[in-house]
């Protein structure tokens, strides 16, 4: 599915069926981290093991913080790394970060790699909610300094909704791009997922509903 057609269906979802975005990213993280759970109880370590959710400034970093405190319940021990004060979020990413926050969740804003250096750890599975549909281009700044660290942790590496750094209508990588073991996408694969260049950063791919309705994916063509 085209990014565009993607971007539309969280639209019309919200704008003609009167559903709320904030029950989007709720569908959508908490599949997310049932997805987490499955694939880190697959590995060494179980469920008590730590995860670091690296969030971005948009609905994707929102996701994030979703994430985030559903698998806290799910008894797995997290810490969030924001990359941009809280204050800076809008909207439905803001409303998730403040939850996050006022739970008392792990919480951090990194301001530089040193940063990330220091709290990105080595044995922990790194979550990327850095940047999805949104982004345009290669990761700028903190956000290439945060995949080029990832990528050299030895932990497990899932993306949400995309890898950043790849273009998700292209499949083309851009330089860095987070490589990941776990890709879990929302509403339907990526047209340029199912390109060639694309595999060696996206790990296995699982397809996560985000609750539109069957009529709305009809009109997408999604099965
Ligand atoms: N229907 C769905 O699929 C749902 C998707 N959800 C999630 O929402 C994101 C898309 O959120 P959005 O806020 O539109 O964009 P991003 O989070 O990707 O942030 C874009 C933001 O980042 C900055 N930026 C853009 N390009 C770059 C760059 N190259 N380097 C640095 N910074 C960049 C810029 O400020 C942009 O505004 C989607 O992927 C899903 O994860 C919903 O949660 C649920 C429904
Ligand atoms: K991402």
């Amino acid at each position: 599915m085209k990014r565009d057609d993607v971007r539309r269906v969280d639209q019309i979802a919200i704008e003609d069926y009167g559903m709320l975005g904030l029950v989007l990213m709720e569908n959508a993280g908490r599949g997310a981290a049932e997805r987490i759970a499955a694939l880190c109880q697959e590995s060494p370590g179980g469920a008590a093991h730590p995860v670091c959710i690296l969030c971005g400034p948009g609905n994707n970093g929102g996701d994030g913080y979703v994430i985030a405190r559903h698998l806290e319940l799910l008894g797995f021990s997290v810490h969030i790394l924001s990359l941009v004060p809280l204050e800076r979020l809008t909207g439905d990413a803001s409303v998730n970060a403040s939850i996050a926050a006022k739970a008392g969740l792990p919480l951090q804003v990194a301001t530089s790699a040193e940063d990330l250096d220091r709290w990105i750890t080595d044995d922990e599975t790194v979550v990327d909610c850095l940047l999805g549909t949104g982004a345009t281009g290669a990761p700028r700044g903190l956000y290439g300094d945060a995949v080029k660290l990832a990528n050299k942790r030895r932990g497990l590496r899932v993306a949400i909704d995309l890898p950043t750094g790849l273009d998700c209508d292209t499949g083309i990588p851009s330089q860095p791009t987070f490589r990941a073991d776990l890709t879990v996408t929302f509403v339907a694969e990526k047209e340029g997922f199912t390109k060639a260049d694309a595999k060696p950063w996206l790990g296995t791919v699982r397809v996560v509903g985000i609750g539109v309705p069957q009529a709305l994916l009809n009109d997408f063509a999604v099965a």
